[in-house]
């Protein structure tokens, strides 16, 4: 699990440069080409609520089972919340990008007429006109991130049973189950992303500054004392990474 963790960025650049090119190969008119599917609006647009609720689920169980310390178990938590302000700052940056790099229209038979007066997407479109600007695409940013902090976090699991010397108990694998199915659907929604929706370079930008997100956290800050920590982290200390027990 340790290989398929330090790859699967990789997995996913692959998807986001390669995967446009099956649009030649796919029907165009699937429901996942349709922005209202039930996935998108039910998972995709709460993208980081859901994930934050499975992960969770997998963390506090993993971490207090395995140190029996609340305060160490809410430190791993502390993850998802830095995931949060992450997801939080992210779309106030693409805001910002897309109004800056904007301007406002109005079609008229010639042409377009543009509007100087209205200087940000919100009031533009609340007046009618059309907003053009650089629209990193959040789906691809957001999506991205969800998968690379599950595959992170889910990679403990191996060294939670080697600690345990013994099988799972049913819900423990019940909740490895939901976080494998839920990476499954974040693969699934990114392929329709990079298929069915978006120009190019908007999903190229926000891919790789969600993985820029992740590897300044998980490859960078969890690897100081004053942070979160890594996933796993102080949690098994009688079978570090590289021992493995008899
Ligand atoms: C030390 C002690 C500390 C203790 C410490 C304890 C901690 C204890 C735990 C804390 C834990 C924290 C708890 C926080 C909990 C939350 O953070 S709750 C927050 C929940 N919120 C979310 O998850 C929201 C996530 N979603 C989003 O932000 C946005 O929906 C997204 C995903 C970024 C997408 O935004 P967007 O503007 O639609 O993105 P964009 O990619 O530009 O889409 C453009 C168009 O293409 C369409 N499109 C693109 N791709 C697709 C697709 N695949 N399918 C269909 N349509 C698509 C879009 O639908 C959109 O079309 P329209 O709908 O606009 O017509």
């Amino acid at each position: 699990s340790s290989c398929v963790r330090r790859g699967y960025h990789l997995w996913i650049a692959a998807v986001v440069i390669f995967g446009p090119l099956l649009q030649y190969y796919v029907n165009p008119r699937t429901i996942f080409a349709n922005h209202r599917n039930f996935f998108n609006i039910k998972f995709v647009q709460s993208a980081w609520g859901w994930t934050c609720l499975f992960v969770g689920g997998f963390i506090l169980p993993v971490a207090y089972c395995a140190s029996g310390s609340i305060l160490l178990t809410l430190r791993h938590l502390s993850r998802l919340a830095v995931g949060a302000a992450i997801w939080f700052l992210s779309g106030q940056l693409f805001i910002l990008i897309e109004n800056v790099t904007g301007s406002c229209y109005q079609p008229v038979p010639d042409g377009l007429l543009l509007l100087g007066h209205l200087q940000d997407k919100s009031s533009c479109v609340r007046e009618g006109h059309r907003w053009h600007g650089y629209d990193v695409s959040g789906h691809a940013f957001m999506l991205t991130y969800c998968c690379l902090t599950l595959s992170e976090e889910m990679a403990v699991f191996h060294r939670y049973l080697t600690a345990r010397g013994a099988e799972a108990g049913v819900p423990m694998r019940l909740i490895f189950l939901l976080n494998t199915t839920l990476l499954a659907l974040w693969n699934f929604m990114l392929f329709c992303t990079v298929i069915y929706f978006h120009e190019y370079s908007h999903k190229i930008v926000g891919a790789a500054l969600g993985t820029l997100c992740w590897h300044l956290t998980y490859r960078y800050w969890y690897r100081s004392h004053w942070s979160p920590g890594r996933p796993g982290h102080g949690l098994f200390l009688k079978f570090p990474e590289k021992q493995k027990p008899n």
